[in-house]
């Protein structure tokens, strides 16, 4: 193992550090989820992926024809497209669909024979329809989260073989104060939405009556796992079209081809974002147990990239690490770290609510707090 898990001694919480010397663009560790799933909104907009690794269900070539809405695309080398359709396989039950037959297994195994609606017909009357419907009915897209990712760490309580290691493990995220967890809840849900976080608690009480997971749907215990959600959840991303373009680039091919096909592809993204906008891949949410214990930075000297095109994270060097050093990926979009110490530490404290201790901010203590230039044009367009 090239990383460590310590105590911070600023009162950072636990902190990832190397123990090895670690090269630039060096992949640090590999890690699946504990539990991950698919944006409701996303889903439901035909965004076609495994319901339990969000590995694609649709072909690069149809990927590309459905997000142009040109059904005349024809993609060339199509052995550098990876989804297997021939394994795509359904739940018996509820039609569920799965990349393969392990997918199918491990779902049904670790949570999904809790929630399976179990019926094809009157699918409405399910407690898990109806929590799904008022669901997309609190958060419409952008999503940023999802109330299913609770609904599975719940059942996979429910159907751990040991249900205190499994409690155990759900709480060794990072987790706050009750008055924390409240304001948490609150910016999870947004501002419009927060009043129905007791309806979401109901649903979902109803959908999973099991007293092994009544600690975690109490008033106070359901705001805690919803901040607990806020605060540990990475975004999972997975497009058939960018790994057949990753694939494509391995190919031994002449730069006469490698122009043809940055062309093709740049005309390609060009249709995409105009028909279909920026919401390009399947996207959702995943609980990693080592990569939630990365703080943030603003000068980050990792990033998180999902090469494998499903629920795999991967934790990339984004420099060369010294053993010792602290691991710390960026929380803010690309652009927002460039922006002064105050824009940064607010935009952090809104939505993180926490005061940004990272080595750039320590650095630059002394730096008027000035709000930057962008930040301001983007409060003067409000
Ligand atoms: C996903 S957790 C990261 C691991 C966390 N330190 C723990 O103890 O589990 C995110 C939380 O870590 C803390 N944190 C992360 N980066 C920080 C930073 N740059 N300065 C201060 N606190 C930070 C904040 O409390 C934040 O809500």
């Amino acid at each position: 193992m090239n990383t460590e898990i310590r105590l911070s001694t600023t009162g950072k919480g636990k902190c990832l550090h190397a123990v090895t010397h670690i090269a630039k663009d060096a992949v640090i560790f590999e890690e699946i989820p504990l539990v991950s799933c698919q944006f409701s909104w996303n889903e439901t907009c035909m965004y076609k992926a495994c319901n339990h690794c969000l590995r694609p269900l649709e072909t690069a070539e149809e990927n590309v024809r459905r997000l142009t809405g040109n059904s005349s695309w024809v993609l060339p080398y199509p052995q550098c497209c990876t989804t297997k359709k021939e394994d795509i396989i359904r739940c018996p039950d509820c039609s569920t669909e799965y990349c393969s037959e392990n997918c199918k297994t491990l779902a049904f195994d670790e949570y999904h024979k809790t929630i399976c609606s179990r019926t094809l017909d009157d699918r409405s009357a399910h407690p898990i329809i109806q929590l799904q419907e008022a669901w997309k009915q609190i958060h419409y897209p952008p999503e940023t989260s999802s109330i299913f990712l609770m609904v599975r760490l719940l059942a996979k309580i429910i159907q751990a073989p040991n249900t205190e290691e499994a409690i155990e493990t759900t709480l060794s995220f990072c987790h706050r104060s009750v008055n924390e967890d409240a304001e948490l809840a609150h910016k999870f849900l947004g501002k419009k939405f927060s009043h129905q976080v007791n309806l979401l608690r109901e649903l979902i009480a109803n959908a999973l009556p099991n007293p092994k997971v009544q600690q975690f749907l109490t008033q106070e215990g359901f705001q805690s796992l919803v901040a607990l959600i806020g605060t540990n959840g990475q975004g999972v991303g997975s497009s058939p079209f960018s790994s057949w373009i990753r694939n494509v680039e391995k190919l031994n091919l002449s730069a006469e081809q490698k122009e043809q096909i940055d062309s093709l592809v740049d005309r390609i993204y060009d249709e995409m974002y105009s028909h279909t906008g920026d919401f390009l891949n399947s996207e959702g949410v995943g609980l990693y147990a080592r990569q939630s214990c990365a703080n943030h930075s603003c000068d980050p000297n990792a990033e998180i990239s999902f090469v494998h095109n499903n629920y795999r994270l991967s934790l990339i060097a984004l420099k060369d690490i010294q053993p010792g050093e602290e691991i710390c990926i960026s929380y803010l979009g690309d652009c927002d770290n460039e922006r002064s110490r105050h824009s940064r530490r607010k935009t952090l404290m809104e939505n993180y609510l926490f005061a940004c201790e990272c080595s750039k901010c320590l650095a630059e203590i002394d730096d008027p707090d000035v709000t930057s230039e962008e930040e301001m044009s983007a409060e003067e367009d409000d």
